[in-house]
């Protein structure tokens, strides 16, 4: 990475403002060793395909992240970069034709940058072979590999010969939820699945070790076990402390949302906040509870924000009270506690917590008093607010969007209904393959697009259940 730590800044403090810097991983071989076995305890819904989600998909938004954030890379140089003797290498982190942006910044690169210590490579090959439960004599092998190589081992989880030494991590392309940039603090995660756990070890290394965040080491949160965790007993979830970055959400500068989930334990959105408010970073964290099932395993699967005053969610979790008592079932059958939305409000100055009865109400109090917003409040239903394409439609990321300017949204093609409810808000929705296209050709300007919904390409990537909100780790935007 060539740019000096003092010139580099950790600063977000919205959903939605201008993108700048953020950090991804693109999908590495460990994903193509996902068996159908296992593909549950990794997380996955299914197999995929490492050829069609790498050249078909994922290499589109990584394109498109280029013309938005470092255009120099990429701008002129497209056909060379497609084309078929390039094989691909502007994608390869470990290929010397990457594209080793400073803006668009792979996971993988940081790893291998921070590995060529040689304390730090003793360090990191001793913990994973810990939590991996590897022979002493492969954690020696491991310190005696090249720093890029063994980036690519610990992360796919086989060596350079093929051989698989732990289990992939095929979920760290989702790095939104290994931690979440909030302010110039990055909260680290605490996960709740043991298929995420290594995800997180090496997160930590990379933010306390490596010199882009030298200046932002004090300011980087982790969540401890309070002493009553070693005490309680059993090993219910709701028990543990644990936190995934997809529940926390930087809404406005003094305001952080924070998750209940499968995921995010009640304990770990406490320590969050206790965080926090500890630290100064924010003044207010609202808790939204949502149900906790598999469907619904983040905050941003249920929600995301597009603009200001526009918001994209599934109906079902929206509103509390209306959802309740709507038809006589509903009042013969009460559903459990578990599956019901819930949000409060807590505040710094430790005053009373405030409950919402709707996410629309909390979204419109965002929008008009955190966002200063003077447009109406709109909500984008995921599948129109249609059942049953609104559930099948947030099965597949509807609601998880990734806001690349104020206004101008990623998201997959393949939710039909959810694309006709952004076109009736008034969006442009266009296809990735034509906007990069207008992009190099010089027809659209990236900083000129407004309003639109872009579509991805998205068969294989559905699959990990993850969309674009999952796939980005903004650790830079611009102030709106
Ligand atoms: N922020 C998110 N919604 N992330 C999606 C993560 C998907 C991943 N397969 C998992 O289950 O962990």
């Amino acid at each position: 990475m060539s740019e000096k730590n003092e010139h580099f800044k950790v600063q977000v403090n919205t959903e939605i403002g201008r993108l700048r810097k953020l950090l991804i991983h693109s999908p590495d071989s460990g994903i193509g060793k996902v068996v159908p076995s296992k593909a549950q305890d990794w997380l996955f819904e299914d197999i995929v395909h490492l050829d069609t989600i790498r050249k078909d998909e994922y290499d589109y938004y990584v394109k498109l992240l280029m013309y938005f954030l470092d255009p120099d890379k990429i701008k002129g140089k497209l056909a060379d970069i497609d084309s078929e003797k390039a094989e691909r290498n502007f994608f390869k982190p470990d290929n010397k034709d990457f594209h080793a942006s400073a803006n668009v910044i792979e996971l993988q690169q940081l790893l291998g940058e921070v590995l060529a210590d040689t304390t730090i490579r003793k360090k990191l090959a001793a913990s994973v072979c810990a939590i991996e439960g590897c022979t002493y004599k492969l954690q020696l092998q491991l310190i005696d590999t090249d720093p890029k190589e063994l980036a690519k081992t610990l992360i796919s989880g086989s060596l350079p010969d093929g051989r698989m030494i732990f289990s992939p991590i095929p979920n760290l392309i989702f790095t939104r939820d290994v931690g979440t940039t909030i302010n110039n603090f990055i909260l680290l995660n605490k996960p709740a699945k043991k298929a995420r756990v290594r995800e997180s070890l090496l997160m930590r290394y990379i933010f306390f070790n490596h010199n882009l965040f030298e200046n932002y080491r004090d300011n980087i949160l982790e969540i401890p076990d309070g002493e009553h965790h070693f005490l309680r007993p059993g090993e219910e979830m709701e028990n543990r402390t644990t936190l995934e970055g997809g529940d926390v959400m930087m809404i406005s500068k003094n305001h952080v949302l924070i998750g209940c989930s499968e995921r995010t334990s009640p304990y770990g959105a406490n320590e969050a906040m206790k965080l926090l408010f500890d630290n100064n970073v924010v003044e207010k964290v609202t808790v939204v509870r949502i149900p906790n099932k598999r469907d619904f395993m983040h905050l941003d699967t249920v929600f995301t924000q597009v603009k200001r005053n526009t918001w994209v969610l599934l109906h079902s979790i929206a509103s509390v009270e209306e959802n309740k008592q709507q038809n006589p079932i509903d009042f013969l059958v009460q559903p459990e506690p578990k599956e019901q939305t819930e949000i409060i409000q807590f505040y710094k100055d430790k005053s009373a917590p405030k409950h919402y009865k709707s996410m629309e109400e909390l979204f419109e109090d965002i929008s008009k008093k955190d966002l200063k917003s003077t447009e109406p409040t709109k909500f984008i239903y995921s599948g129109s607010g249609v059942f049953p394409y609104d559930a099948r439609e947030q099965w597949t990321d509807s609601c998880n969007l990734l806001a690349i300017k104020e206004g101008v949204v990623l998201g997959y093609d393949r939710n039909d209904k959810t694309v006709e409810a952004f076109k009736n808000n008034g969006f442009n929705v266009v296809n990735v393959k034509d906007l990069i296209n207008d992009l190099e050709s010089g027809k659209v300007n990236a900083d000129e697009l407004t309003d639109t919904l872009i579509l991805m390409p998205s068969a294989e990537l559905s699959r990990a259940r993850g969309g674009f909100h999952c796939m980005s780790f903004p650790i830079l935007r611009d102030d709106i």
